[in-house]
């Protein structure tokens, strides 16, 4: 039985060395027991070391806080020439994000890395150097050092001084005239749309306690945070699955087509109901299914597409189809390429849908609908990150979209994006605003 402090002296020991003034990798671990040590979020969020990446599986089954960075990826193709170069083990595992264009990521493979899965807490020391082993024992020293005793995550207590939405509910209202226009011509099928929302506080803002706040209430949703330094990060709490991948087992899903949530059981069913029938909603769904199946061809074989079923979360409830298929190599650059962004995200036709979205966005998408993980040889998972913020000081810059297809009516899907957004946005003021 191994407190967090023991583990860590434990880790301090094991780099007492001397280790090869050569180029290596190394890999240390010891087990932690979970009563009585701090939450993963509260402890990495605590650290005045960075990166900081945060992830929590949506059936709560894993959780992983990454710490400090021997190694960071650009792309996660990168990534994984990485990991099939230096035969990393089950132990190596790289975690972050991928922005909206699949070609780009910021990813690392963690000095110290916190997985927590059923009953069980396992801290990894990585060691990692191109030059000397011996020398990146000392800096691995020095890290574990500056560790420090987590503090608890208090809520935000700041005001919000100025909301901007872009584009404006007028704006919002042209940009879907113009997307069904497109949509009667020919052009597309589908293409999501989204706003960026931007609020200034009277204070900075903790990312590690909104997530934290989210954590507690948004329920069923992965949630996410990558902290790129002591001022900047990403994150939220999806819903939606990119792929999980076991070894050449792939499980996706077209997770599209929404409804208002509600607090009342009975009025939730009554809401659930009506979206299983809606056509509009459950075209919305099937384009996704359809766009996900063609862009599988080829690298996997599709072996099950499961039936509409309600996903009910706080602000709102989605169908979603669960699609299972068997890649022909076990290669997560490949899953990431031809996935994302599916049409819960773009569209369908893909080029087209990212065309139009080019064009009539007003913002850059950045981390917004990319996606959010870990992959390792063996396996590998990723979150479309939706419901998610970027936070810069005391601004926070928050997105939400929604799908377009014929039938689509503004101001319908402007309400859509107003409860989508809920999910965070309500955590953000007190009043409950
Ligand atoms: C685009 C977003 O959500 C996506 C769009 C949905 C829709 O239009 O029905 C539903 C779930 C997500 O795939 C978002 O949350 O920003
Ligand atoms: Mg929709």
């Amino acid at each position: 039985m191994n407190s967090l402090t023991g583990a860590l002296n434990q880790l301090l020991r094991q780099l007492d060395g001397p280790f090869p003034e050569a180029p290596g990798l190394r890999q240390f671990y010891v087990t932690v027991t979970p009563e009585g040590e701090p939450d993963g979020l509260a402890w990495l969020a605590s650290q005045w070391l960075w990166p900081q990446f945060y992830w929590q599986q949506r059936d709560g089954v894993e959780e992983l806080a990454a710490l400090g960075a021997v190694r960071r990826f650009s792309s996660l193709a990168a990534a994984r020439d990485f990991l099939t170069a230096e035969q990393g083990g089950a132990l190596m595992r790289v975690c972050g994000l991928n922005t909206f264009d699949p070609g780009q990521g910021s990813l690392f493979v963690p000095r110290l890395l916190w997985r927590h899965r059923g009953d069980e807490i396992t801290l990894t020391l990585t060691l990692y150097s191109e030059h000397s082993l011996q020398q990146d024992a000392l800096v691995a020293r020095r890290f574990l050092r500056r560790l420090v005793a987590p503090q608890p995550l208090v809520a935000m207590t700041g005001e919000c001084l100025e909301e901007r939405h872009l584009p404006d509910r007028e704006g919002w209202h042209s940009m879907i005239t113009r997307a069904l226009d497109a949509i009667i011509a020919g052009d597309m099928e589908k293409v999501v749309l989204a706003r960026a929302s931007d609020l200034r506080f009277s204070c900075h803002l903790s990312p590690g306690s909104l997530l934290a706040a989210s954590r507690a209430v948004n329920r069923g949703c992965y949630h996410f945070f990558m902290a790129f330094n002591e001022g900047s990060a990403f994150l939220g709490s999806s819903p939606e699955r990119l792929w999980r991948r076991r070894g050449l087992a792939l499980t996706t899903e077209a997770l599209a087509g929404t409804v208002a949530g509600d607090d009342d059981d009975g009025r939730a069913a009554h809401l659930a109901r009506w979206l299983l029938n809606d056509e509009k909603n459950q075209y919305e769904n099937s384009l996704v299914v359809e766009d996900i199946c063609q862009r599988l061809e080829g690298a996997a074989s599709v072996t099950d597409i499961a039936e509409a079923r309600i996903v009910r979360l706080r602000n709102v409830q989605h169908l979603r189809r669960d699609i299972e298929a068997r890649l022909a190599q076990p290669d997560d650059a490949l899953c990431l390429q031809r996935l994302q962004p599916t049409a819960a995200v773009a569209g369908l036709p893909r080029e087209a849908a990212r065309r139009f979205i080019e064009q009539v966005e007003t913002f850059d998408r950045e981390w917004y609908a990319g996606s959010a993980g870990w992959l390792s040889v063996d396996d590998s998972e990723f979150c479309v990150s939706l419901r998610s913020a970027r936070v810069q000081e005391d601004r926070l810059r928050l997105y939400a979209g929604a799908g377009i297809v014929a039938g689509s009516v503004p101001d319908a899907e402007w309400q859509e994006i107003e409860n989508k957004a809920a999910g965070l946005r309500s955590l953000l003021f007190s009043s409950g605003r």
